[in-house]
């Protein structure tokens, strides 16, 4: 899908970010469109997870501004940018040590509920029962649905966090490195789980390892130093001579 002839989900514009008294990103412009799968590459400590947790609310913009589906973010707090419709996961999981795997799911759905007059509510459990269950077979998480995230196995505990950040109904989700610590096999289940489960939405996501990207990305932003240094296919990323020579050329 090609971001120019799709409606932005995502529009970042002259985005700079300085943390500790050190720039962190700078003038930093993107654009993805509605459905676009997009990867964002780039050596240690390019500026990418900040990138995230701007876009997120959580680290604030010192220059430009964030617009998510033509309504500007960049000034909400987390909370309100996330009912807004940015999802995400985050490079180690973020989950309840004493709830359960349906209950999990159970929070992410009832998180996005308007408050109902009491005699909708019982049909509105009864939808949300529905969707808890659809949610676990589409995870592969059945057989765990009461087990605690100590009880169950590190890709299945990736696999809740992808649950939580689809079944908030975001369009937009950021997933950073959503395969880290994961075998080959593991990492290759994850991205067709990924594939399978969010077809519906935008996804923006952070993966370091080049030829995992080529399974689900249609299209590679490379940061390198705070800025955008590249923004094409994978096949235009994996030929092009700067991103060969900061970045690709020491990861393959
Ligand atoms: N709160 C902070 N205060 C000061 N510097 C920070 C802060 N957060 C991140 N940095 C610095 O910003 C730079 C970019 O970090 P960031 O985590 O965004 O990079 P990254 O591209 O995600 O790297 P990696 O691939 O290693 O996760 C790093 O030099 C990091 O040390």
């Amino acid at each position: 899908m090609n971001a120019a002839t799709t409606p932005a989900v995502l529009e970042v514009r002259g985005a700079s970010c300085v943390l500790g008294g050190q720039t962190i990103l700078s003038n930093v412009n993107l654009r993805i469109g509605t459905g676009e799968r997009v990867a964002l590459i780039g050596p240690n400590g390019a500026g990418k997870s900040t990138l995230f947790q701007a876009i997120s609310g959580l680290v604030a913009l010192s220059a430009g501004n964030i617009w998510l589906t033509g309504r500007r973010i960049d000034r909400l707090p987390p909370s309100r940018i996330a009912l807004a419709g940015v999802g995400r996961s985050f490079q180690s999981p973020q989950v309840f040590a004493s709830l359960s795997v349906a209950d999990h799911l159970r929070a992410a759905l009832i998180a996005r509920q308007r408050p109902r007059q009491w005699w909708r509510q019982r049909a509105a459990d009864a939808a949300t029962e529905r969707k808890v269950q659809h949610g676990l077979s589409l995870l592969g998480l059945q057989t765990c649905a009461d087990l605690t995230p100590q009880q169950i196995d590190y890709p299945r505990l990736r696999a809740l966090e992808l649950g939580l950040a689809l079944l908030g109904q975001a369009p937009l989700l950021l997933l950073d490195e959503p395969t880290a610590g994961m075998s080959r096999a593991q990492a290759a289940a994850m991205f067709d789980l990924i594939a399978r489960v969010a077809t519906d939405r935008t996804l923006l996501l952070i993966e370091h390892d080049p030829d995992r990207l080529l399974r689900l990305a249609s299209r590679v932003i490379v940061l390198h130093q705070g800025q955008v240094l590249a923004d094409g296919t994978p096949e235009q990323i994996r030929q092009d001579a700067r991103v060969q020579a900061v970045y690709l050329g020491a990861a393959t």
